[in-house]
């Protein structure tokens, strides 16, 4: 389990991070998201101990972490950090044998990843002769081919083709079903509302939500979309428990105070003195919803997802 508790850390004038806390749990696929400059990647390299934190600390399986923990880390860094003139196949073993690997142990690691990540023609190739796609799959190979315990991923997915994209996530699911934390950033809400076992939002240093995408969603307003095609304007007004109604999706969307069978019951009664009802439903909100929700009072630093 890696956990980082109440880290901050100031670059000059700047507060990057400002007391920032979550767990990620082993066997958890764990989606980092926020505006840029939020503070996803300070708290990645300090995760892997790249920067050192002014205060806080970083755990793993409840134990600070020092040198030998952090090679049970597999890191794949935002700027990326493969030596742009070394082959493929030599760099990943090269990588695999300063973490400690045997000669052997890091020849089959890297034969194996490269083959899994759809490389195995390009092994002998120089890195920087690859697409930016292909190298970022060998970048996932760097952070893999240690056999790591816990995998943290600075953006992994930006930049990749969908094929590439479907590999990453098939390889992430195999870390985390082999029960390893893996934790990684992200701009496409829709990936990670896909792929991840529970989201952090971070906004301006801290953690401002967190949850399984269901429970995040279960806990934001309640909504229901109402068709009735004979409801004139402003039909909603003054129902009981009814705090807001827009027209979109075809009908009214309507925010209720709560979603009690007394406050659906109601609004449903209301629609149908109308004329007739084609559409009542709950309506969840999208993680990018969500997500929009959370920075909204922080327009500056929230304005990007
Ligand atoms: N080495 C540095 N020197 C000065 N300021 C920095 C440094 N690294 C980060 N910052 C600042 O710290 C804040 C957090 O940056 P960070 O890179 O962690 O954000 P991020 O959430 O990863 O953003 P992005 O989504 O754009 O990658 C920003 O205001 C950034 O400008």
């Amino acid at each position: 389990m890696l956990e980082i508790d109440g880290i901050s850390k100031r670059f000059g004038a700047t507060i990057a991070l400002d007391g920032m806390t979550l767990t990620v749990r082993p066997g958890e696929l764990y989606g980092f998201v926020g505006a840029n400059g939020a503070g996803k990647t300070t708290t990645m390299r300090i995760a892997l101990g790249v920067l050192a934190a002014d205060a806080g600390e970083v755990r793993l399986d409840g134990r600070p972490l020092d040198a030998a923990s952090r090679r049970r880390i597999g890191y794949m860094p935002e700027e990326r950090g493969l030596y742009p003139r070394m082959a493929v196949d030599t760099q990943l073993r090269y990588l695999a044998a300063l973490r400690g690997r045997s000669a052997a142990a890091a020849r089959e690691a890297a034969n194996r990843w490269t083959e899994r990540l759809g490389l195995a023609e390009r092994r002998t190739d120089e890195v920087q002769r690859l697409s930016l796609g292909n190298q970022q799959r060998v970048q996932l190979a760097a952070a893999l081919v240690a056999e790591p315990d816990v995998l943290v991923l600075d953006e992994p997915f930006s930049g990749l083709d969908p094929m590439a994209v479907d590999v990453m996530s098939e390889v992430l699911r195999e870390r985390r079903d082999a029960g390893a934390p893996v934790v990684f950033s992200s701009h496409q809400l829709e990936l990670v509302e896909r792929l991840c076992d529970r989201v952090g939002i971070v906004r301006a240093g801290r953690l401002v939500a967190e949850g399984a995408v269901a429970e995040l969603r279960d806990a934001s307003a309640v909504e229901v979309v109402v068709d009735a095609p004979h409801a004139p304007p402003g039909w909603a007004d003054g129902v009981a428990g009814v705090a807001r109604a827009r027209d979109a999706e075809g009908g009214t969307v309507l925010t209720l105070a709560d979603a009690s069978d007394a406050t659906l019951g109601g609004v449903l009664d209301a629609a149908r003195r109308t004329g007739p009802v084609h559409e009542f439903r709950r309506r969840r909100p999208t993680l990018a919803e969500i997500y929009r929700d959370a920075v909204a009072d922080h327009p500056d630093r929230g304005a990007a997802a």
